[in-house]
């Protein structure tokens, strides 16, 4: 099992990861365990039917289960609200635990809910996904509005973070390919070596993915560890998110998995990069090329014109004082915040288009 830390402001945690170790790991958090007055695992219906006997055979202590119907529908007022009525009447205190034990869905609804109940109780991640090695990480916690994207939230930490990647196993291909969305993310953030052996490799669940994943926390925990709340370069960790979460909202949550929108957005990231940084045509091309090789469904974005998009793009959480702020690649491994204008972006959105029109013939 290999660890690794985050420092914030209030609340050092450390992120374990390794294959088959729940139970090892559980002994590592064994005091934040015992310590509470009652337990609560928070999943979803899909990850506990796959994985309900391996968390039971591996988690020696009382506890009682509330379940989110999972994806993007778990991340509502609706559901905030029943989860938050649930542990009224399960009596839960600010001596109680919850772990949330599934994807980034329930890691972002059910850290929100640590983060609100009684203003806040402990809560631990026990991420199920590829893509929760980047969402379980730096306390980001968040449902959606269907105005915009992670609208309502808060940043709160949890105790501790515990990634078994033998959970990985019964993902779905679909959410393996979503997953690898954000490692590509963080390989965009911090090295070209890195990036071209994903960029190479096939997207499989293999002993060499735990080392991309440990790869990315390290990338991601590094950043959170200097800027808890975005104030500065945890802005660089949104890369492909600002044109990618508007797709996705414009689609209807759930209709695009998070990573299927956010590698659109790293297209036109890239396209954006070729103006501002000294990001290639080719690298972009490439790019296109990796995402089809891999079945990613980038030709979904015909079906959502540029001035649906623009009012999703004006309500980014970077916006400021009216201005669109987008994080760019000077190079590979070097982010930069730029202030870009709407008719720039709508420029840069029909390059996107016939690109990827032309990259599909
Ligand atoms: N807080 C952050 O920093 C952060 C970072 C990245 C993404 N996110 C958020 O994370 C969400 C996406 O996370 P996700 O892709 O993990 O989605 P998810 O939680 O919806 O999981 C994807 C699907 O896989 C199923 N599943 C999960 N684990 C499984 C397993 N082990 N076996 C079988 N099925 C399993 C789930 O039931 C769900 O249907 C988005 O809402 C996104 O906004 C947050
Ligand atoms: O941790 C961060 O910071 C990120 O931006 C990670 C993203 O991958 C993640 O999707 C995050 O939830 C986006 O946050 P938002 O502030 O743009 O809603
Ligand atoms: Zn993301």
């Amino acid at each position: 099992m290999e660890c690794v830390q985050v420092t914030t402001k209030d609340q050092n945690y450390d992120v374990f990861i390794g294959t088959e170790m729940l139970a090892e790991a559980w002994i590592l958090c064994d005091n934040k365990v015992k310590q509470a007055d009652h337990i609560f695992v928070f999943t979803d219906q899909s990850v506990w039917a796959a994985q309900q006997s391996y968390f039971e055979k591996n988690f020696d202590y009382p506890f009682d289960v509330f379940i989110f119907p999972g994806g993007e529908s778990s991340k509502t007022f609706e559901q905030y609200e029943l989860a938050q009525t649930f542990l009224l009447q399960q009596n839960a205190t600010r001596q109680s635990l919850i772990i949330a034990f599934g994807g980034g869905a329930i890691g972002d609804v059910t850290g929100f809910v640590a983060a609100t109940y009684m203003r806040g109780i402990p809560f631990i991640q026990v991420p199920t996904t590829i893509l929760a090695h980047d969402s379980a990480v730096g306390g980001k916690t968040a449902i959606n509005h269907s105005l915009g994207k992670n609208m309502i939230g808060a940043f709160y930490q949890p105790q501790a973070v515990i990634y078994d990647t033998h959970l990985l196993k019964t993902l779905p291909t679909r959410e393996v390919r979503s997953g690898m969305a954000e490692v590509v993310k963080h390989a965009y953030l911090s090295d070209e070596q890195w990036l071209a052996t994903l960029l190479h490799e096939s997207q499989q669940i293999t002993p060499s993915l735990n080392h991309h994943l440990k790869r990315g926390i390290e990338v991601k925990a590094a950043i959170v560890s200097q800027d808890e709340t975005e104030q500065s370069v945890r802005k660089y960790l949104n890369l492909g998110h600002t044109y990618g979460h508007a797709v996705e909202a414009a689609a209807g949550y759930g209709k695009l998995a998070h990573g299927e929108a956010i590698m659109i957005g790293l297209v036109f990231t890239l396209l954006l990069s070729e103006t501002y940084g000294d990001i290639s045509h080719e690298d972009t091309l490439q790019f296109v090329q990796y995402a089809l090789r891999n079945d990613y469904p980038l030709d979904a974005i015909h079906d959502y014109p540029f001035d649906q998009l623009a009012n999703y793009l004006m309500k980014d959480k970077k916006v400021e004082y009216g201005e669109l702020k987008f994080v760019l690649l000077k190079v590979i491994g070097q982010p930069i915040v730029q202030t870009i204008t709407l008719e720039e972006c709508r420029i840069v959105d029909a390059k996107l288009r016939a690109i990827i029109r032309e990259a599909a013939l």
